[in-house]
């Protein structure tokens, strides 16, 4: 599957957030190395802390179902046009540790709006437990 393909995916999910709080609309598609694309979207709740970021939705459906390796996210955040553009729309610092647990450093993170990274530029220092 495509960058682009990966990012339309996470569009669709987007169109399914559950923001009435915020009225902030994410998306996120997670692609793993069988083919697989697992989607998410964010889930806010009336008690807000309870919230859960798209991504992290993302990576745990996909975990869920199946421990093929991901191989790339690809996340559209924001209402529309003017709020893709914005470069502060990236992940949250929360959903890129979660991301180090199941992504390697190299794996790309798409960011609808044409920007991508790889992890390893979006967390450089993750947190890991010793041995
Ligand atoms: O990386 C992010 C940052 C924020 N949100 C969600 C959480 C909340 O529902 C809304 C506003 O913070 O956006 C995500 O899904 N992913
Ligand atoms: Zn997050």
């Amino acid at each position: 599957m495509s960058k682009d393909e990966l990012i339309k995916a996470a569009r669709a999910a987007k169109a399914h957030s559950y923001s009435p709080y915020s009225k902030f609309p994410v998306g996120a598609a997670v692609l793993l190395e069988d083919g697989q694309v697992f989607s998410g979207t964010n889930i806010e709740n009336a008690s807000y802390g309870l919230t859960c970021c798209a991504e992290r939705v993302a990576l745990f459906s996909a975990r869920t179902a199946s421990n093929s390796k991901v191989t790339g996210l690809a996340i559209s955040i924001g209402r529309d046009e003017d709020q893709l553009a914005k470069e502060s729309l990236v992940p949250c610092g929360a959903c890129r540790q979660v991301m180090s647990e199941f992504m390697s450093p190299d794996t790309p993170v798409h960011v609808d709006g044409n920007r991508s990274f790889t992890l390893a530029e979006l967390l450089p220092h993750s947190f890991v437990l010793p041995e």
